[in-house]
């Protein structure tokens, strides 16, 4: 089922996990992560004191802020809104969705986790920005849930049309039957924070998700943009299509047609959707946010700066 317009734009969801990786900060794991390609930060902590939460909080919110990620509380409405975090995550037995959002206000992020298409669609109704959908597999992180399997994604891609994120025991070696199950988005805890190179495997993730997106394209719109997405397509939709001829652009001083219609498309094109890098446009920086709604026009002056050696 199509997706509506949303305010979310993500492929990788990372969920921090204090205890997979012991003598190691916070701050330095999710930083590995956001190298690799994590598209939004969720600061999930069900043992440490409400101060440590809330210190925490502050702290990712500079790193992420810096990133241009979007960063979640889960639980904790009050630390959201002190810390100034995009939104909240909340489960099934935690605060209303609609008490929250009269917490909120109308522009924070609330993401909801549903353990079947009947609370997908409940929280869907109820106005969440996005749900999450498991635990697809068992888990340790969430010991003691059953698991809700591929079915349930399967019924989330054909019915739900908010963004919807699969979660629970995904891992690379077993992304692709999730992503096959008709996922876009997935979520991660162990897998990323407990890896010696959690930059490594975000990538790892980003690339099969690209690839999948890729793979989903209609033929002819492949023909038009040599099989690039973005990661919410009907963002891109703001841009127009080109001739086949492609656009005249310089892309870091070298002159060549494109027919990119967009930055996002343009950087799929050069293979850096999975690096960190910084995009200038006619001499004005690009935020990420934007990458996938700003057109690419003809003559434009494209710098894609890439980090060598950090991911
Ligand atoms: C993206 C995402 N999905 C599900 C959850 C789980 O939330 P909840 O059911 O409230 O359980 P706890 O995380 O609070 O133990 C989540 N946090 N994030
Ligand atoms: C926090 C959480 N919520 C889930 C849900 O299905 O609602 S599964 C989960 C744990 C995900 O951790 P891992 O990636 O280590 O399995
Ligand atoms: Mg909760």
């Amino acid at each position: 089922m199509a997706e509506s317009t949303s305010k979310l734009d993500f492929q990788l969801y990372v969920i921090t996990g204090a205890n997979y990786h012991p003598g190691r900060s916070i701050v330095d794991v999710v930083e590995q992560a956001l190298i690799g390609g994590a598209d939004i930060v969720q600061l999930r902590d069900k043992t440490a004191s409400k101060q440590d939460i809330r210190e925490n909080a502050h702290k990712l919110r500079q790193l992420t802020r810096r990133y241009g990620v979007p960063l979640i509380i889960n639980d904790h409405i009050d630390i959201a809104l002190e810390a100034d975090a995009d939104g909240v995550h909340l489960g099934q037995d935690d605060l209303s969705l609609a008490e929250a959002r009269q917490l909120l206000g109308p522009d924070r992020i609330i993401g909801i986790s549903t353990h079947s298409i009947e609370q997908g669609l409940a929280a869907q109704a109820g106005g969440a920005d996005y749900i999450g959908v498991g635990p697809v597999y068992p888990t340790g992180t969430k010991p003691g849930r059953a698991a809700v399997t591929t079915s349930y994604v399967q019924e989330a891609a054909a019915q739900i049309r908010i963004p919807f994120v699969a979660i629970g025991g995904i891992t690379l070696g077993n992304v692709d039957t999730v992503i096959a199950a008709g996922a876009n988005r997935v979520c991660a805890v162990s897998e990323i924070v407990g890896a010696d190179d959690p930059a490594a495997v975000c990538r790892a993730f980003k690339a099969r998700l690209n690839a999948a997106a890729n793979h989903s394209q209609s033929p002819s719109r492949q023909g038009q943009s040599q099989g690039t997405s973005s990661p919410n397509d009907s963002q891109s939709s703001a841009a127009q299509p080109h001739d086949f001829a492609g656009t005249g652009v310089t892309v870091n001083g070298v002159a060549q047609r494109t027919t990119a219609r967009t930055v996002w498309e343009l950087i799929c094109q050069h293979r850096l959707e999975d690096r960190r890098i910084v995009v200038e446009l006619d001499g004005a920086i690009v935020v990420r946010e934007e990458w996938s709604r700003t057109p690419i026009r003809e003559g434009a002056a494209v710098e894609l700066v890439h980090f060598v050696g950090g991911g």
